[in-house]
């Protein structure tokens, strides 16, 4: 019954078409659509009995095969020795669920709610192709006003798993199981806000090495032995308008690996910490020091002509370059042209992300589809931020774990672009670098504790680089 030991599914983000491809690729190698729900059944129902505790257990029990998967999870609870019941308000409309509902022996009722301890939401899964109505709505509502623990079997009955979005009666879980692999649903806003802790049982599918996946968390390399501040990168933060911006994500650079960081500022900077270094005089002169590794241009900007000349200068430069802030709204199809786009990443919020979609004549129905886009157009690495953050570059497509919701402080976003760009400055790589910086900006935040300033976050992080050595 254990999937085989070569199975690729750790950490895939599928969507429903990839998930379907992944199970008839299976079949088509032998294993059995029942031995799938087996697996995917027992595997969800360890969970469950570990989580009951001996309390009572009642399994909600839909039409397709999530409810199949509900009655082997029953079947199993009850030859355990678990006090289990089934409600399904449809018999089955899938041989293997049919299957699944002849072999359990836990007891089943078509109607009523009843009261139990841990309730076990498997009415619908990646199935769910309309409004839930009805029956199916009625125990839902019947679920969400319950207070038991409750559990999402694969996808929560009402969230569409493609999108997110909400077709039922919305409602909180306190654990969800994904079988097989996770779905886009799993790390979308809101959707996963209502999904609690998150689990993956492993049902042995073969899954295409290109597929989007879960960050796994970095492991960052001290500087080796014989490294000094140059070889461990030297960062220029270009400062334009207003000084707060950039000195904020010179703060998170400064502690975020790289071992020199510059302040390119025409301005004095009175505030400026001893051991930042303010440099004035020609942007250009001063950018093509080849000890300069990587450039953060945005911040504190302003997005007037004498930006866009810096931007310009920036580019012309030919260095590795983070965009962020005020420079998401001057980037666009002219300013990039016939240089080495590889090197260069954005990391824009839900509205610049707008911006540069306009700018670069792109168009998408979600988050994903819109930083896919813009990433395949141009070449750029994009991190499109947010409580749900997507990462797309030439690696591929990484989906995260929501961060500490205390990040939705102004200023952050300005830490953010100093952690990656340190970490650009470090090793070259901007996929890698703004994947160790969701994971820094995170650990961050959990350490600063509630309610910090971008201040204080930034002056953090050196403590969060510690939980990734
Ligand atoms: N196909 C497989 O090989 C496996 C599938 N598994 C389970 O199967 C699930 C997907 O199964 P299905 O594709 O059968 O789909 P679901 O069980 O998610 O639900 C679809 C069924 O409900 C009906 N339906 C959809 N929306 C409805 C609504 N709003 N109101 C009333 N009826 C509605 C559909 O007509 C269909 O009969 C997964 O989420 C997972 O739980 C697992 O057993 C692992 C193996
Ligand atoms: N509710 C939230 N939960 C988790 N992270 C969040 C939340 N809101 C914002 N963030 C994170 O905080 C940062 C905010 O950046 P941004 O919108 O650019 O703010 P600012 O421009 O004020 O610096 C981003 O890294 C984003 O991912
Ligand atoms: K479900």
């Amino acid at each position: 019954m254990a999937p085989s030991s070569n199975s690729r599914s750790a950490g895939a983000v599928l969507t429903v078409e990839q998930m379907a491809a992944a199970e008839h690729a299976a079949m088509v190698s032998g294993v059995s659509e029942w031995e799938l729900m087996q697996r995917a059944g027992e595997g969800a129902a360890r969970w469950v009995a570990r989580m009951s505790g001996g309390r009572t257990v009642s399994v909600l029990c839909g039409p397709g095969n999530n409810g199949g998967d509900g009655y082997v999870i029953a079947d199993f609870l009850y030859r355990s020795g678990i006090p289990v019941s089934v409600v399904a308000p449809k018999p089955p409309a899938t041989d293997t669920a049919k299957k699944a509902r002849e072999t359990c022996v836990a007891p089943i009722s078509s109607d009523g709610f009843p009261a139990a301890e841990v309730y076990v939401d498997c009415l619908f899964g990646y199935g769910l192709s309309r409004q839930v109505e009805g029956a199916f709505a009625t125990l839902l509502e019947h679920l969400r006003d319950t207070t038991g623990y409750k559990i999402a079997i694969d996808v929560p009955s009402s969230i569409a798993s493609d999108t997110g979005e909400n077709l039922g009666p919305s409602l909180y879980y306190d654990l969800t199981i994904a079988l097989g692999a996770w779905k886009r649903a799993h790390f979308i806003m809101p959707a996963m806000a209502g999904m609690g802790v998150k689990r993956l049982v492993d049902i042995g599918l073969d899954i295409a090495e290109d597929a989007p996946v879960l960050s796994a968390a970095p492991q960052i390399e001290p500087p080796a032995p014989d490294s000094h501040k140059y070889r461990r990168g030297l960062l220029a933060v270009v400062a334009g308008e207003m000084p707060g911006a950039p000195l904020l994500a010179a703060e998170a650079a400064m502690r975020s690996g790289a071992g020199y960081v510059k302040l390119l500022s025409e301005h004095s900077h009175p505030d400026a910490p001893a051991e930042l270094v303010v440099e004035g005089g020609d942007l250009a002169a001063t950018l093509s020091d080849e000890r300069i590794a990587a450039v953060l241009v945005g911040p504190g900007l302003g997005r007037d002509a004498k930006a866009r000349g810096k931007l310009s200068a920036a580019l012309d430069a030919g260095k590795p370059i983070l965009f962020d802030a005020d420079a998401l709204h001057l980037l666009d199809p002219a300013l990039i042209e016939g240089g080495d786009t590889s090197q260069l990443a954005v990391t824009p919020h839900e509205g610049e992300l707008a911006q540069l979609c306009a700018a670069f004549s792109i168009e998408g129905e979600s988050k994903i589809e819109r930083a896919r886009a813009l990433h395949e157009k141009t070449g750029i690495t994009v991190l499109a931020k947010g409580p749900d953050s997507i990462l797309v570059g030439s690696k591929g497509v990484r989906f995260f774990n929501r961060g500490p919701s205390w990040l939705s402080a102004a200023g952050t976003g300005d830490v953010l672009a100093g952690i990656a760009a340190s970490r650009i400055a470090v090793h070259g790589d901007p996929q890698r670098a703004l994947e160790e910086a969701v994971w820094l900006h995170s650990e961050a935040a959990h350490i600063a504790g509630p309610a910090f300033t971008a201040g204080e976050l930034a002056r953090t992080v050196n403590q969060a680089l510690e939980c990734f050595l």
